[in-house]
């Protein structure tokens, strides 16, 4: 699949959605959605992530990429609150958000997709949506007097999910068990799932990995789209064309450091990143089979 297939009509020359950025690690961006700044992680002896400054564009597709073990899941876990910083600040629409809890961050706009784990593929596809609906009243302020309200937001998030499983063409898989999807659907219910929340981010980690060809195009529109609707999306991707298809901007990490920042013209032919991750992509690549489960 070449660049051009994957980017379509999506990226067109018309609008520049990353004008006056400056391609270069740390840059400043027009109206930034989340802004971070000294944002570390060690294990052990290992420094995971030690990201100076990082801002991301809104309602813009920003691509994180970098070798193995560059640390993106781990900046990616540490942003939406899934593990702790050593040190760092952040915010996100201008509210300090570091040192919240992960629930605490997705309430604030800011979600992230997460693998279908063993538990989840024993309930239905539609119960995996309503694990994702925002505040349960019903558990948060139990008692019998709160039933019709719950009842009420019960209702509410059964048609928001029905909804969004309609728009990801999942709609005739509602009472499968999850674990019974393909690998592409599965992704395509992570997604859904995080759309429960109405965020204004969305930060997908390696969306398309182990995603048949067919569906890697419906996960690409549906990308797209949610930038097209003013959603920012940020994403982890090894797929180069995938990358440079439907990015607005990509950030490069390499042991931790963004290395290098800009739009894909810039970076594939930024030689520091084609010696830190470029070269050895294609290599890697041949190894990286795209098959659903
Ligand atoms: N919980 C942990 N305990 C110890 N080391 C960890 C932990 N999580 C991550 N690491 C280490 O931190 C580094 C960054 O890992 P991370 O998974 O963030 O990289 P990545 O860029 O997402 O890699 P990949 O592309 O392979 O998914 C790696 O060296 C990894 O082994």
């Amino acid at each position: 699949m070449s660049s051009d297939e994957v980017n379509g009509s999506a990226v067109g020359a018309a609008v520049d959605r990353m004008a006056g950025a400056v391609p270069e690690p740390g840059s400043a961006k027009r109206d930034p959605i989340l802004v971070a700044d000294g944002v570390k992680r060690s294990f052990g002896g290992l420094t995971a992530v030690d990201v100076e400054h990082l801002e991301v564009q809104r309602g813009t597709i920003t691509a994180l990429i970098g070798p193995n073990g560059a640390g993106k899941s781990t900046l990616f876990n540490l942003l939406t609150g899934f593990d702790r910083v050593d040190g760092g600040e952040w915010s996100f629409e201008g509210r300090g958000i570091n040192g919240r809890r992960g629930h605490q961050v997705a309430r604030a706009g800011m979600v992230r997709t997460f693998q279908l784990t063993k538990a989840l593929t024993r309930m239905t596809v539609l119960d995996n949506m309503l694990l994702g609906a925002p505040g349960q009243t019903g558990e948060r302020m139990a008692g019998a007097f709160l039933r019709p309200v719950w009842g009420r937001q019960e209702k509410v998030n059964t048609e928001k999910a029905l909804e969004l499983l309609e728009r990801f063409k999942l709609i005739d898989k509602r009472r499968d068990m999850a674990g019974a999807l393909s690998g592409g659907q599965r992704k395509l219910l992570e997604m859904a799932r995080a759309l429960m929340t109405d965020p204004s981010m969305i930060m997908l980690d390696e969306p398309m990995a182990g995603v048949n060809p067919a569906l890697v195009q419906s996960l690409l529109h549906h990308i797209t789209s949610l930038r097209d609707e003013g959603k920012t999306v940020l994403f982890v991707e090894h797929d180069m064309d995938v990358i440079m298809g439907i990015s607005d901007w990509i950030v490069v990490l390499a042991q931790g450091q963004v290395i290098a920042e800009g739009r894909p013209s810039d970076i594939r032919s930024n030689q520091q990143v084609i010696d830190a991750y470029l070269g050895a992509q294609d290599v890697e690549g041949e190894d990286q089979g795209s098959g659903d489960e």
